[in-house]
This record gives structure tokens, sequence and C-alpha cells, in this order.
């Protein structure tokens, strides 16, 4: 549900700025552009800041909230701040559905993105707590399937709401998001704390009981990973300030990797297709209902593919996964340039483009978000999670999510300015990005398949890189070798 309404949300948005009756009421002036004067470059008929904003402040929100909700889950546990974010969710939610002016537009879309960055910061950490390390990947990449759940229904549900006569359809689309924010806030009571996070307030005996209970195993089979629970916990406990911790050399590795993999993520450019979709293909001649259709068909091929992470991630390991996905965006990326460039060339001024040669760009968008959703989608989330120290978890997996969402919320502000002065560049300025980062991920990201999480520090310590950072005196014996 964390997910979801997270996915919901991304998707929602790009959809309801390409209903009319929408744009009519909010945002006249884009509505004119786009109605009325048929003869405006196409790269830049949505142009506008103020669409942008609507778009965006929901990733600037929850940048910020990620921050006070790192707080939160390590003093109040994991599980009331996943709480809290479903009821600010709730309230941000019918702000929407029930919004007269703009003003109720955006302060409910920043409301929801306070939701976002609390669940987005709880979640994650929760499920790589909760999980057998031997299933920790393909768990983890169900928070990744969830949000292109999100997406999709989104998608689903504007490609209905559009046709709803009247055109109050869109108040359907945005009060929609209140349904998963219930679903968590009502789970959120039921699920119990994980038992990290009652080590970590002190409740031995009952962690003791939860991890049996999660594990399904006796007593004395949890021993090993209990007392490795209590270990990393009390290692933890001698750390005051997990923040100023954060910047000791030894943590260098992880610091990086959880600034630059969502950074990275988010420079694939992904975005440009989830958050504006509709728009895009609008722009690309399409027609209303045709672009509604494009967006559930990408939105469809996001969350299908994202299952060869679920069961991929702990068979053959993370950095396959993130080569390959690199690989196959960087060349359809630059497919897509080519193939826009040949009709729009840089004016831009084309009215419709021929049906074959729409169904092989969305064809080529599609194989570009089937690698993203295979590879730096689920594995933006997964590898940041897995790789920290319960000493620094909470605080570095809100240097993640403010991360991810200031790039996000950063692309959403750029994109329509972007392809209006990029043109079809644009799609080649992303796959840079994406040439570099897989560059980076072969020579700088270890394996972190199959390492417990409490011994992750030897795959740093084997790297021939980052070995350098990782101080000698905590020899550990792990899986029978020393390292
Ligand atoms: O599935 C695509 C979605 O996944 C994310 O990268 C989050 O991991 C979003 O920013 C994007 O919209």
């Amino acid at each position: 549900m964390g997910g979801l309404i997270f996915g919901y949300d991304i998707g929602i948005s790009g959809g309801v700025t390409s209903m009319p009756t929408f744009l009519e009421k909010f945002f006249p002036s884009v509505y004119k552009k786009e109605e009325l004067d048929k003869s405006t470059n196409q790269y830049c008929k949505f142009d506008s800041q103020i669409l942008t904003l609507f778009t965006s402040s929901l990733y600037l929100a929850a940048l910020v909230s990620s921050l006070v909700a790192s707080y939160a889950t390590r003093r109040f546990g994991r599980r009331l701040s996943m709480l809290v974010g479903g009821l600010i969710f709730m309230v941000g939610a019918i702000l929407n559905a029930f919004a007269v002016n703009i003003l109720m537009l955006i302060f409910g879309r920043i409301l929801l993105g306070f939701g976002v960055g609390f669940a987005t910061q709880a979640v994650p950490i929760y499920v790589s707590e909760m999980a057998p390390y031997k299933h920790r990947g393909a768990l983890n990449n169900v928070f990744q399937l969830s949000i292109t759940i999100g997406i999709l229904v989104a998608n689903v549900v504007n490609y209905f709401t559009a046709k709803i006569e009247g055109g109050w359809g869109w108040r359907v689309s945005l009060g929609g998001a209140a349904i998963p924010a219930v679903f968590i806030s009502v789970v959120a009571w039921i699920l119990p704390n994980t038992p990290n996070s009652m080590i970590e307030k002190g409740e031995l005996q009952q962690a003791r009981e939860m991890l049996c209970r999660i594990r399904g195993v006796s007593d004395r089979e949890i021993e090993a990973e209990y007392i490795d629970l209590v270990a990393a916990s009390e290692a933890s406990r001698r750390v005051q300030h997990p923040w100023r911790n954060l910047r000791l050399r030894e943590y260098r590795p992880q610091l990086v990797m959880s600034i630059l993999i969502p950074a990275l993520q988010q420079l694939t450019g992904i975005n440009v297709v989830m958050f504006y979709a509709p728009v895009l293909f609008q722009s690309l001649g399409f027609g209303n209902n045709a672009s509604l259709f494009s967006a559930v068909i990408t939105g469809l091929v996001n969350m299908l593919a994202t299952f060869v992470a679920v069961f991929g991630t702990d068979k053959w390991g993370r950095r396959k996964l993130f080569i390959e996905g690199g690989i196959q965006m960087l060349i359809f990326q630059v497919a897509v340039a080519v193939l826009i460039a040949l009709k729009f060339g840089v004016s831009g001024n084309v009215t419709e483009l021929p049906e074959w040669y729409s169904i092989i760009v969305v064809m080529c968008i599609c194989i570009y978000v089937s690698a993203f959703a295979w590879s730096w989608g689920p594995l933006g989330w997964l590898v940041p999670s897995e790789i920290f120290p319960l000493e620094i978890r909470s605080a570095a997996q809100s240097i993640t999510v403010s991360v991810n969402m200031f790039f996000t919320f950063g692309v959403a502000e750029v994109f329509l300015s972007m392809l209006c002065g990029l043109k079809y560049g644009l799609f080649i300025f992303f796959s840079v990005f994406v040439a570099i980062m897989t560059v980076f991920i072969y020579v700088f990201l270890p394996e972190t398949k199959g390492i417990p999480i409490e011994e992750m520090r030897v795959v740093w310590k084997r790297h021939w890189y980052w070995k350098r950072f990782m101080p000698d005196h905590d020899d550990q014996q792990v899986n029978g070798n020393s390292v």
C-alpha cells in the first residue's frame, strides 16, 4: 500500500492534466494554447510553470517529510510512521477531490507528498528488516512492484474517468488516492513492529518472540540472527548522532551509494514517461483517447517487467540486472530521440504521425520502460536499503528518499520546459546519464546478493576501491571465511 499510494500519484497527474475540463478550470492559459491554437509548436504546447508546480509540489513535500520521518521511524518505530503517512495522505486526497481553486489543488498535493515521504521512508526499511535474507531482494522489490501497480491503476482510472459526462472525472481520479490511504492506515494498526525496531527500543523478549513468529521457527533456530540483531543494535546505541556518523570515513561507500543510486535512478529520465506519458503522446500528435490508452500500455509494461526483478534479483544478483537494464535503456532512448527527430525535426510543427510510426515510437518507449522496470526501478530502493548498518540505517534511508524526491521534483520541474528547449535532444540528454550510471555500477557497486544485512561490511572490505575506507579492526567471520 505504501508503494501503491506513491505510484498512484505518479501516474494520476499526467492523465488529469491532459483532460480539457481540468485544464480549463485550473490552468486556462494552457487550455487555450492546447485547445484553440492548433498551429503551435508541439514541443512547447504544455510549457507552463504553474502546471509543472501541480506535478512537482508533491515531491518537494515528500523530500521535506522524509527527513522528519527518519527521526520518526527511529523514535516511534516503522509502523507508527506508516500510519501517520497514511492519514496525512488521506486528507490530501480528499482536498484534491473537492478542489475548487488552484490553492486547494496544490495544498492537497503537498499533503499527499508528506504522506509519500513517510511511507517511502518507513516501508523499505520495514520490509528489509522483516525479510529473511535469502528472500530480501524479492520481498523488497515488491515495494517497487506496488509503485508500478499504483501507476498502472492510475492510468486505467484516468482512461475511464476522462470519458465521464460533464467532465468532472478528474475529481474521481484525484479522490481515488484516498482508497489505498485508508488501507495503509488500517493495516499499519495491525502490523507488528520489526524485531530490529523492538531491540532498538529495549523490548528484547518481544523481539525474540517476533523473530520466531516471522521466521516460523523455534527459539533455538533464531539464536544466530537474534545475536546479530542485538549486536547491531548495541553498536547503534553507541551512536548518538546518526547524521554526524554518516559522514565518518568508514561509511563513505554507503553514503556515496545512498546519494548516487537514487539520483541516477531519476536521471534515467523514467519520469518523463511516467508523469507525462499522456502529455508526451499528445505532443506526438496522438488524440486524447489514444494518449491515455498509450499511457495504460506503458504502465502495464512497467508493472509486468518489474516481476522479472522480483524473481531475478536474488538469483542473478543486482549487478547483472543493473548493467543489462542500463544498456537496453541507452539503446532505446537513443532510438526514441532519432524517431522523434526524423518526424518533428527542430520546428516541432507536425500535427499528426502515421499510425505505424506512432506504434514504433510507443514500442521503443515500452522496451526502454521494461529495462528500467527490472533494473534501476526496484534496485534503486533495494540496494540502498540493504547496505546500511543499523546504526545509520534510518538516517541513510532518509537521504535516499530525499535525494530520490529531489531529483523526481527536478525532472518534473524541468521536463516541460526542457522538451520545449531541447526538443528531441531531451532523450539524448538522459541517455548520457544512463551511459555514465551503467559504467559507475560496473566499476563501483559490489554484489550484495545473499549477504545477511548485518554482515554487509564484508562486501566493501573485499571491493578493490572501497576497501581503503574500511577500518581493519573489526575482522569478522562470514560464511566461514575470515575477511
Ligand atoms: O516505475 C517507475 C517509477 O519508479 C520510481 O523510479 C520509483 O522507484 C518512480 O520515480 C517512477 O515513477
